[in-house]
């Protein structure tokens, strides 16, 4: 029983582009995508952080007759886009477990009406998986108004995907239950590997999908990998780099003129840290404060309201509030356009979470910095962790793998890092980077760093050896 849907020929969607998105030219194949779409077809698309991906499926909802269900891992995503479709009077709503019971009862009460006013409803795998949810769901199918669904962060389906998620993979159940209905699934990382996964777990029409790879490549993000060793730790390393940021600012007129004509702070460079460890967190925000940055913590050990109030303080660039320093995932879904740049503290998990983090910086398309440190005595340690987790771990192949990727990333000293990262997702033609990598801003100067900055790979394998003799392995905890 197909979903009803309003023909191409009759909407327009550049006028709703405009109208309700306040966007006046779609970004490379929006359009194309959304075409299709409304066409009724199972939709694949890949394309870079920050492309704007959302809008594939928002702009089908707002024209399409009927419900479009959104599956979203994420709470901080979900509720960053209700509001923002909210406050374009667009009608959208989300169920999760921070939804209130009245909240949930209203939206459940839209649905038993088989004919939903809500345009757009957003909800975590887990609820899919519900029978009393999946009831809700028939009666607006028989109803025909089960326009469509959208699968964002399509990725956490596949094993191989560095996020998989279980519930993911009941989602099967809208194409065996509504077979009809077209599904758009989206993500930002994926391999080929996954994303054949992504469209076999979710049973996609093959005669009737449309897949669209688009580029990962980020021309605005200027991509470098600092070198470092236990020996040497890098606090200074950043904090130097920021003041020359803040001190370019102040002594730039130009520059300086133009932030006091938009009435911004010269210290605003709003950044965000990534560190593995809760103290950690704790400890070099405390430390940035120290020294005059307005620095947070962010971490999941802090209290709902405190983590509420830096999230929303650090959106609105409240002083005190440049940088935070979180652990993994922090920002995902946020999007504040103007994030000037993002620093991994230590070597991240997988390579995709590289891309992904580091792909909160400059959403607004301007220059933006990307930093990773990498020290081999990290890199060991990050492997033990691995292997220590191994049996809790369903993908270990896959993350050890990934992990191995990123590494190799931080060791070339050879190429381009757009080029690397663009390779890592299957892409082989690509542009080189307009000297917005640190190869190509220095690429002799980079392998000096590389000598002079790495502990030897004999020094750390005699540390290594000498930590498994006196039973200690150096490991933090969180
Ligand atoms: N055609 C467009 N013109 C201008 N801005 C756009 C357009 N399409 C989307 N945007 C804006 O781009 C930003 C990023 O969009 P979105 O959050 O959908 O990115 P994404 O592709 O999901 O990225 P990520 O994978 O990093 O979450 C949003 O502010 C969105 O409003």
């Amino acid at each position: 029983m197909p979903a009803l849907t309003k023909t191409n020929s009759c909407v327009d969607i550049d006028f709703t582009l405009r109208r309700k998105f306040k966007r006046t030219t779609f970004r490379g194949q929006q359009r194309e995508v959304i075409v299709d779409a409304l066409d009724k077809k199972d939709v694949f698309v890949q394309a870079a952080t920050g492309f704007g991906k959302s809008l594939c499926f928002q702009l089908p909802a707002v024209i399409d007759h009927g419900i479009t269900v959104v599956i979203c891992p994420l709470l901080s995503l979900m509720t960053d886009q209700v509001n923002a479709l909210r406050a374009a009077d667009i009608d959208a709503g989300m169920i999760n477990g921070n939804t209130t019971y009245t909240e949930r009862q209203r939206l459940l009460r839209d649905l038993a009406t088989g004919h939903p006013r809500t345009r757009l409803l957003y909800v975590t795998p887990e609820q899919c998986a519900t029978e009393s949810f999946r009831k809700h769901l028939r009666v607006v199918y028989e109803q025909r108004e089960l326009a469509r669904v959208a699968v964002d962060e399509a990725h956490c389906i596949s094993e191989w995907g560095h996020d998989f998620r279980k519930s993911f993979q009941d989602l099967r159940w809208f194409r065996e239950n509504f077979p009809d209905v077209p599904i758009i699934c989206l993500t930002a990382t994926a391999t080929a590997k996954v994303r054949d996964d992504i469209i076999n777990m979710l049973g996609l029409d093959e005669a009737n999908i449309k897949v669209y790879t688009m580029t990962t490549d980020r021309k605005n993000l200027h991509y470098e990998v600092r070198f470092k060793c236990d020996e040497e730790p890098h606090y200074n390393d950043f904090l130097g780099w920021l003041r020359r940021v803040h001190k370019y600012r102040a002594e730039n007129v130009e520059r300086r003129r133009e932030l006091e004509r938009k009435g911004e702070r010269i210290d605003n460079v709003s950044g965000i840290i990534y560190a593995l460890f809760r103290n950690e967190c704790e400890e070099i925000a405390a430390k940035l404060r120290s020294d005059g940055i307005g620095a947070k913590p962010y971490h999941a050990g802090l209290h709902k309201d405190e983590k509420d109030e830096t999230l929303q303080r650090w959106v609105n660039n409240d002083k005190g509030y440049d940088v935070i320093v979180a652990t993994t995932a922090f920002g995902m879904g946020i999007d504040k356009e103007d994030v000037r740049f993002v620093v991994h503290w230590q070597l991240p998990k997988s390579f995709e979470g590289y891309y992904q983090e580091a792909g909160r910086a400059g959403r607004d398309g301007k220059a933006s910095v990307c930093i990773m440190y990498y020290s081999r005595e990290d890199r060991d340690r990050a492997f033990n962790r691995m292997s220590r987790d191994k049996l809790e771990m369903k993908n270990f192949e896959a993350r050890a793998k990934s992990l191995q990727a990123v590494v190799d990333y931080c060791e070339n000293v050879e190429t381009c890092r757009h080029r690397l990262i663009c390779k890592y997702f299957g892409e082989e033609a690509v542009p080189e980077c307009d000297y917005a990598c640190d190869w190509h801003k220095d690429a002799k100067g980079l392998e000096r760093a590389k000598k002079n900055g790495l502990a030897s790979e004999e020094f750390v394998s005699t540390q290594r050896e000498l930590g498994a003799y006196i039973g200690y392995d150096g490991y933090d905890s969180t």
